[in-house]
């Protein structure tokens, strides 16, 4: 089968009161790792649920390896992680995770292996044996991790996995997801935690106000600023004015040191226009030890990209 693991077109979903999202076209590749991105009440969750079948969409369409999402076929690919979970408080950890696996179809048998792996694996195996209620809420999530994993699905909706975890917690989830991918899961993931979806992730959308504003490659989106960096030796700082004079570039000093090494920030087009400065540079007399492209955080690339739009978090 050839068909795109998640695939959407014009995926739209418009509550009563107006709010939701609209028009939304993603594709997601088997194996890939698919960071959704957005503001709080820009629209993620909106999706998600109409991904894996919880709410139905007004208007579009989306599929999970060509099945219909929301239709038993696309069910059985899945494994979910709500945003807002909550569990039977009367149940053991363990009873939950097999009811999960139950509802999944399961065999005892295969439950009786897997269930207790997995509890041992999200970091609850000590405490298997004790009812929800007693669980903190970092806890609890790491049970709903069991239960998006119990069935070994194909796909995985995670909606903010970690977001009631300590730092500790958060650094396992990261690792358990790592080698999810590894082993050539598919992962989409809500989240707001940009340093982990920047380390896990190949692809982003990024949404504002229920509609996507970019989508893209990881790599591509993090080198989209037109930003080098040349560390050189043998400057001054007139060589800095004939530059600018000369080519026009904006050129600026970012470190100098008393024995004539700098870092240059400078704003160029291309590789092309980098290798003229390189030249240049050089037939002044400068050294060139190091050229490279800066490379943006994740998180710098939102706060730019939504920088002076409005966003449905910032009202009641
Ligand atoms: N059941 C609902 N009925 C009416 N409006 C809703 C409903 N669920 C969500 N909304 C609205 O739809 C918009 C999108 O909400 P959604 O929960 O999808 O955003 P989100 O991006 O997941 O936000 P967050 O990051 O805060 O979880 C918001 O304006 C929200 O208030």
């Amino acid at each position: 089968m050839n068909a795109f693991a998640i695939q959407t077109e014009s995926l739209t979903k418009r509550y009563p009161n107006g709010r939701g999202c609209s028009d939304v076209t993603i594709t997601v590749r088997e194996g890939e790792a698919f960071g959704f991105l957005g503001p709080n009440g820009a629209g993620k969750s909106t999706c998600v649920k109409m991904l894996v079948g919880l709410i139905f969409p007004t208007e579009g369409r989306a599929s999970l390896f060509g099945q219909e999402a929301g239709t038993v076929e696309a069910r059985r690919l899945i494994g979910y992680l709500p945003e807002l979970y909550r569990y039977q408080e009367w149940l053991t950890g363990d009873e939950v995770v097999r009811l999960h696996a139950k509802l999944a179809g399961l065999g005892r048998e295969e439950a009786n292996r897997r269930v207790p792996e997995l509890l041992e694996r999200v970091g609850i195996g000590l405490r298997s044996r004790d009812r929800v209620k007693g669980y903190s809420k970092g806890m609890q999530q790491r049970l709903g991790l069991a239960c998006a994993l119990v069935a070994d699905p194909r796909i995985l909706f995670l909606d903010e996995p970690s977001s009631a975890m300590d730092p500790i917690g958060r650094s396992e989830v990261r690792q358990l997801l790592h080698e999810l991918k590894g082993q050539g899961k598919t992962i989409f993931l809500n989240s707001h935690l940009m340093e982990d979806v920047e380390a896990l992730c190949d692809r982003v959308a990024l949404l504002n106000n229920g509609r996507i504003l970019q989508q893209g490659r990881v790599e591509d989106v993090l080198l989209q600023r037109p930003l080098w960096r040349l560390r050189i030796g043998g400057y001054a700082p007139p060589l800095l004015d004939w530059l600018r004079a000369e080519t026009g570039i904006a050129v600026r000093e970012s470190e100098a040191a008393a024995d004539g090494s700098a870092v240059l920030e400078a704003e160029l087009a291309d590789e092309e226009q980098a290798g003229w400065l390189h030249s240049l540079l050089i037939g002044q007399g400068a050294t060139l030890y190091e050229s490279a492209r800066v490379r943006t955080k994740l998180e710098e690339w939102f706060v730019t990209e939504l920088s002076g739009k409005s966003h449905r978090g910032e009202k009641a």
